[in-house]
């Protein structure tokens, strides 16, 4: 494939597999959900925030370039702050306590659904193990965020009188980082995966990272929306029931 070709067929696994797409998101967006069911997705997706500089930091450490580790550094700024800037997981643990939870609880991460775990923990395992190229084609899920939270907050502030602008700010900066970020990875992409392995590899990562984003939003679905069935330990909203009682004498 040409680049060209390539950035082509790297668009169309957005077209067709990103979390725009993903039920959760459509009833997130639509103001649908309950307040219980937006700090779910508020608590766990702090889970996510948490890991992104984690993941870069492993990217960097991959980095024997300077310069490209002087471009990639950024994103760990961006994420962790600096001594005059909040970075995005304290503006996300502020969008967590917007909607109503406790700053501690969030921080401890101890409600946050099994899946949400395992899924933020594979996209830092993928970036440790794969080849580098790889490690950076997976952030190209970026390239589609700029539409998705344009969608979101809109939909958010227009259908929940819980949600403020200031509760959303998070997602200001993201909207000039993400374009900044994709499209110097997608650059990179395209002139350096020139085999059709390598090319191949890439949109792997691509959908892989697809995958990842997929069944944080199925976790939630599942445990929030329909059955309601959140596993033990999981955050239960004040309108779920406390689970059941455990049986007096367990089976022998
Ligand atoms: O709101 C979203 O839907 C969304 C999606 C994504 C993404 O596509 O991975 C990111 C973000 N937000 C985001 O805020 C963010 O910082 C981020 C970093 C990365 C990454 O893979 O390095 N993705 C995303």
């Amino acid at each position: 494939m040409t680049p060209d070709a390539l950035e082509a067929r790297l668009r169309q696994v957005g077209e067709t597999r990103y979390h725009h797409l993903h039920p959760f998101h459509e009833l997130l967006h639509a103001g649908t959900l309950n307040r219980g069911q937006v700090q779910a997705w508020a608590l766990n997706r702090y889970y996510y925030q948490r890991g992104i500089p984690i993941k870069d930091a492993t990217i960097l450490s991959r980095m024997e370039d300077p310069a490209l580790r002087r471009v990639w550094r950024q994103r760990i700024i961006d994420h962790d702050g600096s001594d005059d800037r909040r970075g995005g997981i304290e503006k996300w643990l502020a969008l967590a306590t917007g909607v109503g939870l406790d700053a501690a609880y969030v921080t401890s991460c101890r409600g946050i659904l099994p899946a949400t775990r395992f899924a933020v923990d594979a996209y830092v395992q993928l970036v440790r193990e794969r080849p580098l190229l790889e490690a950076i084609a997976s952030s190209l899920t970026e390239l589609f965020s700029p539409g998705i939270i344009s969608t979101r907050v809109r939909g958010m502030l227009a259908g929940y009188d819980f949600v403020t602008a200031e509760t959303l700010a998070y997602f200001d900066a993201r909207l000039d980082q993400a374009p900044r970020d994709a499209e110097f990875a997608l650059d990179h992409v395209k002139r350096h995966a020139r085999t059709s392995e390598q090319q191949a590899a890439v949109i792997d990562a691509l959908e892989t990272k697809c995958a990842i984003l997929w069944t944080q939003l199925d976790a939630l679905y599942f445990a929030y929306v329909a059955p309601r069935l959140p596993p033990p330990g999981a955050f239960r909203p004040d309108d779920l029931a406390p689970p059941d009682p455990a049986p007096v004498a367990p089976p022998r």
